[in-house]
């Protein structure tokens, strides 16, 4: 029987990518603008199976673009993913070397992202429409370091072009030790829901460890997820947003108490004005704040969380968002009780 004729692993279960362990089946998705180091740092904290960069563009790395540094920063977490997109073998060949030489364990190529501003760049999930294109990079790629070198990608450009096992099976050939779905195309954008069946099909076709990525909300899609697709291992991305403890929580990991949240929110909008200097932090952390705060207040006057979102003074964002959330605590506790 193959192994993914077996029933679904436990995620709480170890796994290799390459000779690469990874503790659990859970993995925190590569989120540009989200999965920044101190989001990182939280989900892996929590349990989180594997955590991912933020796509770093090749180009830019290897220009010495200091954002592209910033993606790549770590702190100690192994192993450290890091994700590159680009669309010239031999720059994707170099930024590889210079995210393995400063610490990366696990590379991993990005060609599912839809935006237009990467495929029109002819990066992203644009390389699904030219396959021999896409290998060219891989094998650049795998062939440019020792670290183990992962795929991510759609099902296909549009549901006339389902090629995500056709690309898979090449990469595999080329050196790929791990491939992850998102189980929608690229012109479905984020519309509509990821389709968990058809991420079998890549199943079917190679050996190495599969990822099953897209809507995965609870622990219950999780399981789902990975019985419909014969993954290996299951991978969240927007379900996270508020909530940095998912994937360890889907690992089988305690959720954080209740009562505990506030304090939560608060650390981590302390983490990003300390790791992107107040400015650009305020900036940064107000998505985050607003996912907290609809997650777990979403009772809250919108001026008050006009106020939590735009303040720029820290200690009085910090005041209200503690308030906020605990005020919200005590009435779920309540009506719990
Ligand atoms: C804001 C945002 C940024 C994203 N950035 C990246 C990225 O940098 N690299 C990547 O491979 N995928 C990126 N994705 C796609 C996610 O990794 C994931 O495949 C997708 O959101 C589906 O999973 P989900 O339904 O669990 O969110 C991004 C998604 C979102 C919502």
């Amino acid at each position: 029987m193959k192994d993914h004729q077996l029933p679904p692993p436990e995620l709480s279960e170890p796994f290799s990518i390459g000779s690469v362990t990874i503790r659990n089946r859970a993995v925190l998705a590569p989120m540009s603008g989200v999965t920044d180091l101190p989001f990182r740092q939280l989900a892996w904290r929590y349990g989180a199976g594997l955590v991912v960069t933020e796509m770093v563009a090749s180009r830019e790395l290897v220009a010495n673009r200091g954002e592209s540094w910033a993606r790549l920063k770590n702190a100690g977490m192994v192993p450290h993913m890091v994700q590159l997109a680009g669309r010239e073998a031999h720059f994707m060949a170099e930024a590889a070397k210079i995210a393995a030489d400063n610490g990366a364990g696990i590379i991993d190529i990005n060609m599912g992202c839809p935006a237009k501003k990467v495929t029109g760049g002819y990066s992203g999930s644009a390389l699904m429409r030219d396959p021999d294109h896409a290998l060219s990079l891989i094998e650049a790629t795998v062939g440019a370091v020792d670290v183990p070198v992962t795929l991510k990608m759609r099902l296909g450009w549009d549901e006339n072009s389902i090629n995500a096992p056709e690309i898979a099976k090449r990469a595999e050939a080329a050196g790929v030790r791990l491939i992850t779905i998102h189980g929608r195309t690229r012109m479905q954008f984020y519309e509509g829901r990821a389709d968990w069946d058809a991420i079998r099909a890549v199943r079917e076709v190679i050996s190495v460890p599969l990822i099953a990525n897209g809507d995965v909300e609870t622990a219950a899609d999780a399981r789902e997820i990975l019985r419909r697709s014969g993954a290996n291992a299951v991978m969240v991305g927007r379900g996270a947003q508020g909530q940095p403890w998912l994937p360890a929580v889907l690992a089988g990991h305690a959720a954080p108490q209740r009562a505990d949240i506030a304090g939560i929110a608060v650390e981590h909008y302390d983490m990003m004005l300390e790791f992107y200097g107040r400015e650009a932090g305020l900036r940064h952390a107000r998505k985050h704040l607003g996912w907290y705060l609809d997650r777990f207040a979403p009772e809250i006057a919108t001026p008050k969380k006009a106020q939590i979102m735009t303040s720029r003074d820290t200690a009085e964002v910090a005041d209200l968002l503690r308030s906020a959330l605990s005020e919200n605590a005590g009435e779920a506790a309540r009506k719990a009780a």
